[in-house]
């Protein structure tokens, strides 16, 4: 508030107001004096005229009430009245430039008892003391006040000039240390103004270098991810052309960088792939990965010396900011182990170790898929159960290696029999089914069954041995004769068991009636 009363000070000074100049001593005529000095109007009191001589060297009316206008008097005739309003107006944002203090104002404070008072609570009031006693020596009253700068010793008798001059001067030199101070605030308030702004600039340029530094770290980061990644990594753009690659790429394919850059992922196309005109399945990844933003999956790729792999690939659009290239990376694997021991136990879990052929468990699913497809129209299909004939024996003579060698033997015509489409499987022992996998035409079981009986009817030459075998096989057709697996394949092996009961090396069709004893010609 004090700040604020001084600025008010100082913007009526400024605006050219009349200083104000409060006068303050005990005795009334002294005020008048002072106040036809310095544009007030005398008090209408003869005897004070006599006091006005006795103070001044000169009548006050030589100086005359026009010698200097242009102050605000106002009287106090105590130090503690002075007090007050000094007080009051610096509150008022009014206050007095110059306070004419007499010395002696019995009964209440002496001049210099007053001033400390004032200077408490103005301390920029110019002071004159007046006086023509003291009961102090002036060194005393300086040192006392510690204000030698805003204090004038004025001694009675007064001299108009001189007093007018002491006010002109002294309200100067308050307005110049008012103009002074607001100078000096305003240069302050914009030293803080400018120091604030580059404080906040300073504080702006430290998280940009922090969020800087932040993306230096994480872009050598993936530099370093990149550079050291045990998988392959590629870049591309959208049209799958290659914009950088790893070392492990390098490693991986045989391509160094420069040999990469500027070809699309085809470069890593197979020999088959590349021959084959059909579109191929880089065409159909990139076509999803532009629909979705990623693909992944197996595919099998060459390297730059011709050999082969199966890579796992993994692509990802990356997000890049608006108005920014597209970007896609490669992860890439080479899974060819994992692929092959897949593969492997895929073979073992669906075939049967001896033979090579389907297993049963091959064979059940297959049957499943059949019977499925000739339910919603497709073609049905064929059983052909089969069960050598007195193998038993062959075991027993020349041991279980010549009974296997027989059997893969038996394995290797029976496959040499059928269609592609075809399967042939081994149950166990000397079991074998073959599934006729779109029963085209109506008889195709037992032309088939015909052609099984005469090419294991030849002898089977295992080393020295020159082995000769029959088969029974039991044929039954889906669904015709059975429309669940099961169904089916009991009643195959129920016409297998007849063919048996005719005597062996013949077949027999779930259905059809029970025949003579076959051909003895055609059995061992
Ligand atoms: N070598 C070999 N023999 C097997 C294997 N599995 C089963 N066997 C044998 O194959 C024979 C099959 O028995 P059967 O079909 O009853 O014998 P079979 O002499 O053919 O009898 P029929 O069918 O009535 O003519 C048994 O002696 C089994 O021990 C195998 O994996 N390897």
């Amino acid at each position: 508030m004090k700040h604020a009363a001084h600025e008010l000070g100082w913007v009526q000074a400024v605006a050219g107001a009349a200083p104000r100049i409060l006068l303050v001593d005990d005795m009334a005529a002294i005020h008048d004096d002072f106040r036809k000095i310095l544009g007030g109007t005398p008090p209408v009191d003869a005897g004070l005229d006599d006091l006005e001589a006795a103070l001044f060297e000169s009548a006050p009316s030589r100086a005359g009430p026009s010698a200097a206008p242009g102050f605000e008097l106002d009287s106090a005739y105590q130090g503690s009245e002075a007090l007050v309003r000094v007080r009051t107006a610096a509150e008022a944002g009014r206050p007095y430039a110059l306070a004419f203090v007499d010395m002696r104002m019995p009964p209440g404070w002496d001049g210099v008892q007053t001033i400390e008072q004032l200077w408490r609570v103005d301390p920029a009031l110019q002071v004159v003391i007046c006086t023509a006693y003291s009961d102090y020596a002036w060194e005393e009253v300086l040192d006392r006040l510690d204000a030698k700068h805003r204090l004038m010793i004025l001694k009675k008798p007064f001299d108009a000039i001189e007093v007018s001059q002491l006010a002109h001067t002294l309200c100067a030199k308050w307005q110049a240390d008012h103009a002074v101070a607001r100078h000096t605030e305003a240069l302050e308030r914009e030293v803080q103004l400018r120091l604030g702004e580059l404080r906040e600039a300073n504080q702006q340029l430290q998280q940009e270098l922090a969020e800087r530094q932040r993306r230096e770290a994480d872009l050598q980061l993936a530099a370093s991810v990149f550079h050291n990644a045990l998988n392959g990594i590629v870049v591309t753009d959208e049209r799958a052309r290659i914009v950088s690659v790893n070392p492990a790429f390098t490693r991986l394919t045989g391509y160094e960088p420069h040999e990469a850059v500027g070809q699309t992922l085809r470069l890593l196309r197979t020999e088959a792939d590349r021959a084959s005109r059909a579109d191929d399945l880089y065409h159909q990844l990139w076509l999803q990965l532009l629909a979705t933003g990623e693909w992944s999956g197996e595919l099998w790729s060459q390297r730059k010396d011709g050999s082969r792999f199966c890579e796992w690939l993994s692509l990802n659009r990356v997000p890049v900011p608006p108005g920014q290239p597209r970007r896609f990376v490669g992860l890439m694997a080479d899974v060819t182990e994992q692929r092959r021991q897949q593969d492997s136990w895929r073979q073992q879990a669906l075939h049967d170790p001896l033979t090579g052929l389907a297993n049963r468990a091959h064979l059940h699913g297959r049957v499943d898929e059949a019977l499925l497809r000739a339910q919603r129209g497709g073609a049905g299909c064929c059983l052909l159960f089969l069960d050598l004939d007195r193998f038993k024996p062959i075991n027993d003579r020349l041991g279980h290696d010549v009974g296997d060698a027989l059997l893969r033997e038996v394995a290797e015509r029976l496959k040499a029999l059928i269609r592609h489409d075809d399967l042939a499987a081994r149950l166990g022992g000397d079991e074998f089914v073959l599934l006729l996998d779109g029963a085209e035409p109506a008889d195709c079981g037992e032309r088939v069954a015909d052609r099984v009986l005469a090419s294991l009817a030849l002898p089977v030459q295992v080393g020295e041995h020159s082995l000769q075998i029959g088969v029974s096989v039991g044929i039954a057709y889906g669904p015709l004769d059975g429309a669940d697996r099961d169904t089916l394949m009991k009643q195959a092996d129920a016409a297998m068991y007849l063919a048996k009961a005719r005597g062996r090396q013949c077949w027999h069709r779930h259905g059809a009636a029970p025949a003579g004893p076959a051909d003895p010609a055609a059995s061992i």
